[in-house]
């Protein structure tokens, strides 16, 4: 049983996880739980696992009357999970950070059932803090969260998306008119979109449009239909495509030169495991902070660029980029560097993990 909500950062683990399991044991059956309102209720049921919702909220962090209603949802969520537990009746829960895992982690550990999470980011998040008191094994990404939790029950696995997207065929850019022959220039901030990216995107599309290399423009899905209002498509000249979401994005990143986005944990597997340079501009909104640390460990070792969120305009990142996409030397250097850092066996990892856990 497999539990990870909200945010693809938390999902596509999971999933890679759970491809890794179908081909070690071909036989295994998975349940995947996770909620209605989540990314996941959209990806995972797309990607043909079975999948189970139940209801549950984050709590404010100021004193709240609303955390007394997510007080109680937790409680009934962890009833219906301990439900779903019984009837599926797992040799092994994993949790992979959000709200949800919470209740189906915690539910399995109340019933004696083997626990791991698995923690994508150097800086730990709360779900997991909360679950590594009741876990049989915690599996992290970077180094830097080992301190952070229970030292006896860590291991270093690496994210599995890594192992994912060095094992995948990949496909053209053609599919989004785009020339994979040109070199591509990917911006996106995360999986939700993040809205001061896309509007220094829209702003540099006239200094992009006149460039030798071309740009695909990932806006997330909720900040779409507004950006499209904004844009003359005929002034785009197949130099620039503006999408939503890319449900196939492994597929997609074996053609991309240059990642510019936010500095999210599962997206820093992706980029070092196939040795991407990259332009980083951590999200500023997240819990402690935690996409800086992220992007530091990159940075610190020449593997990618930083740019705060407030020092971003559309000319810092025409000149960032422009220092990346017009010198081919600078790329290869970056993309070294960053390879160093990938984790492509992290799937297997913490594949291993599981067993070691199961009775
Ligand atoms: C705002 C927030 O809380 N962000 C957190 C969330 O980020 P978020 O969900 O944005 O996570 P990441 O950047 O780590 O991962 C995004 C994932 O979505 C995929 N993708 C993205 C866009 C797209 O169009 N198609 C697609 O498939 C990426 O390839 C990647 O696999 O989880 C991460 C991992 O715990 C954290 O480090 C982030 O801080």
């Amino acid at each position: 049983m497999v539990s990870g909500g909200g945010t693809g950062g938390h999902i596509y683990p999971a999933l890679a996880l759970i491809k890794q399991v179908k081909e070690n044991e071909p036989n295994s059956e998975i349940l995947y739980i996770g909620t209605q309102k989540g990314l996941e209720s959209k990806i995972v049921p797309n990607s043909g696992i079975d999948f189970k919702t139940i209801n549950i909220q984050g709590f404010k962090r100021s004193l709240s009357l609303e955390n007394f209603k997510t007080i109680g949802l937790f409680l009934s969520s962890v009833v219906k999970a301990r439900k779903m537990i019984r009837e599926f009746k797992p040799d092994v829960v994993l949790g992979t950070g959000g709200y949800v895992s919470g209740a189906v982690v915690f539910a399995a550990s109340l019933m004696g059932i083997p626990t791991v999470i698995h923690e994508q980011n150097s800086v730990v998040g709360v779900t997991n803090k909360f679950l590594s008191k009741f876990v049989k094994k915690i599996a992290i990404s970077f180094q830097d969260a080992a301190s952070q939790f229970p030292s006896q029950k860590v291991v270093l696995t690496g994210n599995p998306r890594a192992t994912e997207v060095v094992n995948i065929k990949p496909e053209s850019l053609g599919q989004f008119g785009l020339d994979s022959t040109v070199p591509t220039v990917l911006i996106f901030g995360g999986s939700r979109g993040a809205e001061k990216i896309n509007r220094v995107t829209v702003d540099s599309l006239e200094e992009l449009v006149k460039k030798p290399y071309q740009t695909l423009f990932v806006t997330g899905r909720v900040h779409f239909d507004q950006i499209a209002k904004e844009i003359d498509v005929e002034k785009l000249k197949s130099k620039v495509a503006i999408l939503p979401y890319i449900s196939n994005m492994p597929e997609i990143l074996a053609n991309i030169s240059v990642i510019v986005g936010r500095a999210g944990a599962t997206s820093l597997a992706e980029i070092t495991a196939l040795g991407i340079p990259s332009i980083l501009i951590p999200s500023p909104y997240v819990t402690n902070d935690h996409q800086t640390k992220n992007a530091k460990s990159l940075v610190e070792d020449h593997a990618a660029e930083l740019i705060t969120e407030n020092e971003l305009t559309s000319e810092k990142l025409m000149r960032s980029l422009d220092q990346l996409m017009l010198d081919e030397t600078a790329r290869k250097e970056m993309a070294n560097n960053a390879k160093q850092l990938g984790q492509p066996d992290a799937a297997e990892n913490l594949y291993k993990v599981l067993v070691s856990v199961i009775k």
